[in-house]
């Protein structure tokens, strides 16, 4: 394959180091860094700011026709991609752990999975990508060159956002994450279309006792070669 083609997949649950491990590998690959869970995120928000009656199809169909994301990239290796909502900078306001939950629910609807998966790939076709989300090994890029998958124990994974909360400023409780952790595993885990989970040929890497250098550094092994 070409590698202008390269495309990397890191799947994983909620809280396992995606973003902050995407962010470093395609920094030092020269990569092009696609945050697909930052486009559910713009999409429960809009929904909750619609109002969207989620379980009403034709609804959601109809507003989803609305919406404009524009994803921008992030200032620095510390900060997430910027995300633009039919014009409005919701880089900040999608960031919420209420949103991930809100996220968490309008990616299980087919539709809106249906419409996002198609604009991935269309960042996907450009090629030297490094791609993270749920599924992006699974269902958006089948053929990726390579594919990793992120894990950790629930407790670690909340440990790692509450530190993140904490470190932002922001109130945390760790109970409180914990719950959400798990229910959002559960939700990405178990849906019908799409469901989180391991590709066959991903590599599985077990972060709970490595930390983020050890881990980038396992990756660019293998895509270094
Ligand atoms: N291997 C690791 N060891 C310790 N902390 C880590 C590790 N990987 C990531 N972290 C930290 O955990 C926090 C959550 O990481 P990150 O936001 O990248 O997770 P994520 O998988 O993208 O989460 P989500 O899917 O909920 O967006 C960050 O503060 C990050 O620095
Ligand atoms: N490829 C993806 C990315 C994300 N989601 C859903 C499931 C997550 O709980 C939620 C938020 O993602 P995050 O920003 O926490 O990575 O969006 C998905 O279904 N598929």
């Amino acid at each position: 394959m070409s590698e202008k083609l390269i495309i990397v997949t890191i799947d994983g649950p909620a809280g396992v180091g995606k973003s902050t491990v995407s962010k470093k590998v395609a920094a030092a690959t020269g990569f092009t860094y696609l945050d697909t869970g930052a486009m559910y995120r713009a999409v429960g928000l809009f929904f909750q700011e619609a109002s969207v009656d989620l379980d009403n199809i034709s609804q959601v169909r109809e507003k989803l026709d609305m919406i404009e994301i524009e994803l921008f990239p992030a200032t620095d290796e510390d900060s997430d991609v910027g995300v633009r909502l039919c014009g409005e900078d919701v880089s900040e306001a999608i960031r919420t752990p209420e949103m991930a939950m809100v996220a968490s629910k309008v990616s299980a609807i087919p539709v809106v999975r249906e419409v996002l998966t198609k604009i991935q790939r269309e960042y996907g076709t450009r090629g030297r990508i490094v791609a993270e989300g749920r599924d992006t090994g699974t269902v958006v890029f089948p053929l990726a060159a390579y594919k990793f998958f992120l894990d950790a124990e629930p407790r670690e994974r909340a440990e790692r956002r509450f530190r993140q909360l904490k470190a932002r400023g922001e109130e945390a409780d760790y109970q409180e994450l914990l719950r959400m952790t798990i229910e959002r595993d559960n939700n990405d885990r178990n849906r019908l279309v799409a469901p989180l989970k391991q590709a066959d040929d991903a590599v599985l890497i077990d972060t709970t006792a490595l930390d983020v250098e050890e881990v980038v550094k396992q990756i660019l092994a293998i895509v270094n070669g």
